[in-house]
């Protein structure tokens, strides 16, 4: 790709030899990566691999030791890009005393949703993830998939061009886990940027392109195909395990 590809407001998401060190260890090791808009991005790695923390340099949550991140054009961190994506960190960031309602309402009135509009985004995003009958239970009532689900409508709520998605099927039941998917495609075809972290394999065979990240480094980016591919195996599982391998025999 061309440095002036490169720079173009048409990708999404542009990360160039990114490092993060915390003490003397360093936790992203050179990483690029540029992500076009519209596509569903999946990062898989093993916990502790660098995954979460290369997601929160991406939306400005933190701050590279080297290296620069772009998003939608614009350099990162910047405070305005706030409203250009929706985050679901891996933990719940949920008010425990507040109705799933109130919940919604407190996050949708922080980006600036009111009224008719609020209420129509509320309904709509309760509806994708099958709150509606639940909304004015308190949130400490709900059972950790429920959270999860809580959390997926609020970083949908307010329409962001990007979604960033910390293993958001966590505690979340198969068929349930199947209409989220669905849903995130339906939300890509109309423009929507995605990137989720996972570690389900079955999940990250429905991502357009992957990202296997071990050890800090990107091992592999590619269709989940190529990449079965380029390892000579079956399974998304497989190619981790062989390329991975594969790594360690050079270093
Ligand atoms: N603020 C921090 N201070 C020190 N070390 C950190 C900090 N944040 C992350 N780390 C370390 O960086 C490494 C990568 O963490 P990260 O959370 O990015 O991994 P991950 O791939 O998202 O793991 P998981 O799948 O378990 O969520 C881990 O060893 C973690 O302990």
């Amino acid at each position: 790709m061309t440095k002036a590809t490169e720079t173009s407001a048409d990708s999404a998401i542009i990360a160039q030899h990114i490092v993060r060190r915390f003490g003397d260890r360093t936790v992203l090791d050179d990483i690029s990566l540029t992500v076009p808009r519209g596509e569903l991005f999946g990062l898989l790695g093993p916990s502790g691999s660098g995954k979460t923390t290369l997601i929160k340099l991406i939306t400005g949550i933190d701050r590279a030791d080297a290296g620069n991140i772009q998003l939608f054009g614009e350099p990162m961190p910047q405070l305005k890009m706030l409203q250009t994506f929706g985050y679901m960190a891996q933990s719940d960031a949920l008010y425990q005393e507040l109705t799933g309602k109130e919940n919604m309402a407190f996050y949708g009135s922080l980006y600036g949703l009111k009224g008719k509009v609020l209420a129509d985004r509320m309904q709509s995003a309760a509806s994708l993830v099958n709150l509606t009958d639940h909304l004015d239970k308190q949130t400490s009532a709900y059972s950790g998939g429920m959270k999860r689900r809580l959390s997926l409508a609020i970083a949908l709520l307010h329409e962001p061009q990007l979604l960033v998605l910390d293993e958001p099927t966590v505690g979340i039941d198969p068929v349930l886990r199947k209409t989220i998917w669905n849903e995130l495609r339906t939300l890509t075809e109309k423009g929507v940027t995605i990137i989720v972290t996972t570690h389900v394999m079955d999940e990250a065979e429905k991502c357009d392109r992957l990202g296997l990240i071990r050890d800090g480094k990107l091992i592999a980016v590619d269709t989940p195909v190529a990449i079965m591919v380029q390892a000579g195996v079956h399974t998304i599982e497989e190619a981790f395990i062989s390329l991975g391998s594969e790594r360690s025999e050079h270093s």
